[in-house]
């Protein structure tokens, strides 16, 4: 919540200006004389002026620099009725922030206060350092850095907060950072769970009650939005919150007063609100299960909490972390970590976040009983069972089952029936041969060779024919005949400009002396193959997967093993 002071002498402005502020969740004071600012700004601290330049006792213009050196070293919009080019000039000259017509729409009047509210959240302070509390927080990957640098945002104004993340991400961690981060932190941090409260009790829960309201209710109690009175109230599963109660609640965010159940009288409640929620809030709203006023109100600041899988960077230190405090908890010497556990929780796809890495890690620290280290065996079966299928389900796709009945010289016999039908053509052009060629006689024409005599039929030149693109799809560049018989490469006419690829493959294949081993061989049509197809595709994925059937994943998988660019 920033202080924000108006220096203005037309109140009908100044009033305007004050409740868009104080409608953003900051504070703000007017005054109508340079004297009466500075009078204020020796008494409070100020985080942004807004000053006007024609006041009754000067130019607010030349008083900028007394203003920068005010209690909180504010930031200054200089605001004018009369914008000229030089008055913006002196004024950036002199230190303000921003210089503004006055006639500007709302946006632009706000958006410089905003930016520099933002501003005054994220600058280092004066030993270089960001002043922030992490609470607990652990993790220093991209994404908890941009979530680090919004609780810095959130913190510095009173405005609502909505955090988004799946399960377990750290949600209600990021808002008791934000609460301690902020004017509020000596006040409470009240949570409530709106998923397990019972909706005949919510009202009675959330606003308290006068004794003998109903059955039970022998005396007086305090609901849970006057307990977080000068301080934090956070919703958790906001989603959760029956129809009912959304009304309720929006009128008691917008006027802070509530009524308990059996009282004739209203309260009051100084409460900042963070929501928190895994359910898509905008999918509700179209479905009418939530009020479209009530999200409007709740998510002025939004913070979408990456889920573990996205940040493996972190797993080390949380790893490191809740290790040794599981140790300690359960009286155990501190546990060293096998890089194979790590390996391991860097490929589960944690679907139950930290909060499952935090109980998956108590189960394998009781496992390992007397091991100083932790390994990858203490962990719960269903993760190695998990990692072993993803990583058997890969070879499974890229390597076709060899039956291990037939040994591996019946296996080879097998690729070679399988090559039966591909017939490597050598070109004679000493350019064109180190172009070769893998063509399927079924071929649709015009990706067929015409025949030629100089083409080379060479019975050992055999490839699986699962591993070569398969009929009618597009294979390795496909030739013609000119006219005067010379075999040329023929660019696709879809592809005019571009340049297949080429290999080593017709020297492989030429004689008995230089035959490569089979999976060597392979790898390099692999290469070529996914190289031509990224050609053919101008780099790009989509077209990529469209030409050659493949999967978008098993692509990925593809280019990251045979190394070839996008
Ligand atoms: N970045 C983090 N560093 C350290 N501990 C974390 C972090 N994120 C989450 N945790 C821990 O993981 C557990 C779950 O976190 P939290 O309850 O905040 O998740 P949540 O997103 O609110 O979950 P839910 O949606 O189920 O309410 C807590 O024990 C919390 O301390």
């Amino acid at each position: 919540m920033a202080r924000v002071l108006i220096v203005d002498n037309d109140p009908v402005f100044s009033e305007t200006l004050s409740s868009i502020v104080t409608g953003l969740g900051h504070r703000s004071k007017q005054v109508k004389s340079l004297n009466e600012a500075f009078a204020s700004g020796r008494k409070h601290d100020t985080d942004i002026v807004y000053l006007n330049t024609q006041l009754p006792d000067g130019n607010g213009l030349l008083a900028i620099a007394q203003f920068n050196a005010m209690r909180g070293h504010p930031e200054i919009i200089v605001m004018t009725g009369t914008p000229t080019p030089d008055g913006a000039e002196k004024a950036i000259r002199n230190g303000a922030w921003d210089y503004v017509e006055k006639q500007s729409t709302v946006d632009r009047m706000v958006l410089p206060l905003i930016r520099a509210i933002d501003y005054r959240g994220k600058r280092p302070t004066k030993n270089g350092a960001v002043k922030l509390k992490r609470g607990g927080i652990i993790g220093n990957s991209a994404g908890i850095k941009k979530c680090l640098s919004l609780v810095a945002e959130a913190a510095s104004s009173d405005a609502s907060a909505l955090l988004l993340g799946e399960t377990g991400v750290g949600k209600e961690v990021f808002a008791r950072a934000i609460h301690e981060n902020s004017l509020r932190a000596t006040g409470p941090f009240v949570a409530v769970d709106c998923a397990s409260m019972s909706r005949t009790l919510a009202s009675s829960i959330l606003f308290g009650h006068r004794k003998g309201a109903f059955t039970g209710a022998d005396k007086d109690r305090e609901g849970l939005v006057a307990q977080a009175n000068n301080g934090t109230l956070f919703l958790d599963e906001v989603g959760e919150l029956p129809l009912a109660m959304q009304k309720i609640f929006l009128r008691v965010l917008q006027e802070h007063r509530f009524r308990p159940v059996g009282a004739r009288t209203e309260k009051t409640s100084d409460f900042r609100l963070i929501c928190a929620t895994n359910r898509d809030l905008d999918e509700m709203v179209a479905r009418g299960t939530f009020r479209s006023d009530l999200l409007f109100r709740i998510r002025t600041v939004v913070m979408a909490l990456p889920p573990l899988r996205d940040r493996a960077d972190d797993l080390p230190k949380l790893i490191e972390h809740y290790v040794k405090q599981l140790c300690g908890k359960y009286g155990m010497p501190a546990k060293g970590i096998s890089p194979d556990l790590l390996d391991i929780a860097k490929k589960y796809p944690w679907p139950g976040n930290v909060r499952e890495l935090i109980h998956t890690l108590e189960r394998a620290v009781l496992a390992s009983k007397d091991t100083p280290k932790i390994f990858s065996r203490h962990l719960p079966d269903h993760i190695r069972i998990n990692i072993a299928r993803a990583a058997a389900d890969r070879t499974q796709r890229e390597e076709p089952p060899i039956p291990l009945h037939k040994g591996a010289s019946c296996a080879i016999s097998d690729a070679e029936q399988g090559l039966d039908n591909y017939t490597v053509r050598l070109a004679s052009s000493p350019k064109e041969q180190t172009r070769p060629r893998l063509v399927h006689p079924q071929s649709p024409p015009s990706l067929r060779p015409n025949a030629e005599p100089n083409s080379v039929g060479i019975s050992n030149n055999k490839v699986h024919s699962s591993e070569l693109p398969r009929q009618g799809e597009h294979s390795l560049a496909a030739p013609i005949s000119s006219q005067s018989g010379t075999e040329h490469y023929r660019q696709d006419s879809a592809y005019p400009d571009k340049k297949i690829g080429n290999s080593a493959i017709a020297d492989t294949l030429s004689s008995p002396d230089s035959i490569k081993p089979f999976f060597e061989f392979r790898d390099e049509i692999f290469t070529q193959y996914l190289q031509n197809l990224m050609t053919l595709a101008d780099g790009k994925v989509a077209t990529a997967c469209k030409l050659s059937g493949l999967s978008r994943s098993y692509l990925y998988d593809l280019l990251k093993k045979y190394t070839v660019k996008k």
